[in-house]
Order: C-alpha cells, then sequence, then structure tokens
C-alpha cells in the first residue's frame, strides 16, 4: 500500500437479522454517504422500521444524540458509542453510521450499508437486487465503491502527495467510465434502478458540494458530466429520495468535523445549483 493512504475500518457487525423490521431500528446520520444509503432503500422501497438521526456535527465521543430532531427514541442514547458497548462491551474500534439496532435483543446486528441496503430489500420482497442481476450488481459494486466512493475519501484523508495523486486518479477514472457506461443505458443495469444506483447514488450527490473542495477532488464538476448529472437527477427525482438528502447536514458535517482539512470551520456558499432539481 502507498504511504499516507488512508485505510477505512472494517465493518465489525455483520449478522443477519432475526426476525422482521418491526423488532428492528435504524440508526443514522443523513450527513454520511453510507447512512443515507440506508436511508434511501428505506424511502423507496416504503419499508416500515424506526429510524433516529444523530446530529450532523462529531466530536471526538462520535455520533451523538443532541435534542430536537436528533434524538433516540428507542433507548434514549445521547452517544452512539452506547449502542456499541451495549453490543459488545470491549469493542474499541470507532464508532461508525449506520447502524442496524435489534430492540429486542438490544445489540447491534448490523453495521455495515452494504448489508443493510440487501436486507431492506429482502424485506420488501427484493425488487433491487434480483437474483439475475446480482453477478453485475456485484461487478458493478466493487469497482465504484474502490475508486469512486471510499476513493473520495482517500484522496481527502490521504497523507502523501503520492497517496492523494493515486486516490484522484481513480476518481477521475471512475467517473469516464460511469460516464461511458450511462451513455446507453438508464441506469447503471439498463432500465431498471437496482442497488448498485441506491448504494452510488450519495457520492455523486454530495460531489461538488463537498468532495470537489473539501477532498481536492478537482478535476472536474459532476454537473460536467451530461450523462452523470442526468442520472442523478433522475434518481434524485424518484419518490421519498429528495428527503433523505440534508444537504446543510451534509456541509456542516465534512466542513465542521474535520478539523485537519478545514481548521476553521468555515462552510462554503456554494455550490448556488447543484442541478438536481431541473
Ligand atoms: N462500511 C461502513 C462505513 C461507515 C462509515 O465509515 N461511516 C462514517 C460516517 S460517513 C462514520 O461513522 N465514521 C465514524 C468515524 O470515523 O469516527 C458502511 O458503509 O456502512
Amino acid at each position: 500500500m502507498t504511504a499516507g493512504a488512508f485505510v477505512r475500518q472494517k465493518s465489525q457487525f455483520r449478522d443477519r437479522p432475526e426476525g422482521g423490521p418491526d423488532r428492528h431500528h435504524l440508526y443514522v446520520a443523513l450527513a454520511c454517504p453510507w447512512s443515507q444509503r440506508a436511508a434511501i432503500v428505506r424511502a423507496v422501497t416504503g419499508l416500515e422500521i424506526g429510524i433516529s438521526y444523530a446530529h450532523p456535527y462529531r466530536d471526538e465521543r462520535g455520533w451523538a444524540f443532541t435534542g430536537g430532531q436528533f434524538v433516540d427514541d428507542i433507548n434514549g442514547f445521547e452517544l452512539l458509542q452506547q449502542a456499541y458497548d451495549a453490543s459488545d462491551p470491549s469493542f474499541e474500534g470507532r464508532v461508525s453510521v449506520p447502524v442496524l439496532w435489534d430492540k429486542e435483543a438490544g445489540r447491534i446486528v448490523n453495521n455495515e450499508s452494504a448489508d443493510i441496503v440487501v436486507i431492506f430489500d429482502e424485506w420488501t420482497g427484493g425488487r433491487f437486487y434480483p437474483a439475475d442481476k446480482r453477478e453485475e450488481i456485484d461487478a458493478l459494486n466493487a469497482w465504484i465503491y474502490d475508486e469512486f466512493q471510499n476513493g473520495v475519501y482517500r484522496a481527502g484523508f490521504s497523507r502523501s502527495q503520492r497517496a492523494y495523486d493515486e486516490a484522484f486518479r481513480g476518481v477521475f477514472s471512475a467517473l469516464e467510465r460511469m460516464e461511458a457506461l450511462l451513455a446507453d443505458r438508464r441506469y447503471l443495469v439498463g432500465d431498471a434502478i437496482t442497488l448498485a444506483d441506491w448504494r452510488l447514488l450519495p457520492t455523486l450527490l454530495r460531489f461538488d458540494a463537498v468532495y470537489h473542495t473539501h477532498f481536492r477532488c478537482n478535476g472536474k464538476r459532476l454537473i460536467e458530466y451530461p450523462n452523470l448529472l442526468r442520472y442523478t437527477r433522475d434518481l434524485y427525482q424518484q419518490p421519498h429520495v429528495a428527503e433523505t438528502f440534508a444537504l446543510d447536514e451534509v456541509k456542516e458535517h465534512y466542513y465542521t468535523t474535520h478539523d485537519e482539512l478545514n481548521p476553521k470551520r468555515i462552510i462554503p456558499a456554494g455550490p448556488l445549483d447543484l442541478g438536481f432539481t431541473a
């Protein structure tokens, strides 16, 4: 691995749920792209599962429920750390969102968005992850995550020029590849939306407002890719998707939480128009 490269910790809870959605609860922070994946699939499938939202600002104590719209009605936790402690008192990793919580067992079932979206899809009939398309969806997920979705983080958190340069190249080669793919198909796998699209969308929605600037992914903006912009707009305008995109929270989170990248915590005012509603 390149010196100075950012490495995301592995998700530590990867269980299958026991029982159905009514036994479970979802913890997210809408600022977080991996959380938004779960929030989108919950919204578009109409899944009936409770949800609690953490505040977008995260300090060294981790994600917090600070009051108002950011409360945990289920357990009354003030910090998401409490959910991790209740599940595994020896847990020493970073407290991440999203979290699928088992209310009956009083523990975290799963904290990996890639698993949670599949679970949600299964609970609602399996429309977005059909058996005959799984291989294609999984193959897309793999390079889109590595080069693009995690790539923007590797660019942003790299600690050497070389690590940054490598990540930057990956991000923009993935964007070119997606742009080409979308020249003759409406969605990644064809005419129907799949989990590959819902998993990707949160990164596209954040690209011009955050990753381009904050993470130095400034080769091009999303609005300069006609097919990707058309695609992002199409997905964004599907029923209930826009409700899961809290742009102010997204900007507040990134620009105020990462002091090493933005020590004065000034939140950029633009872009004035992201182009999602045209
Ligand atoms: N593999 C996880 C990654 C989740 C993740 O990294 N979430 C970030 C927020 S965007 C987080 O909670 N980070 C906590 C921290 O770094 O302290 C998933 O996709 O669910």
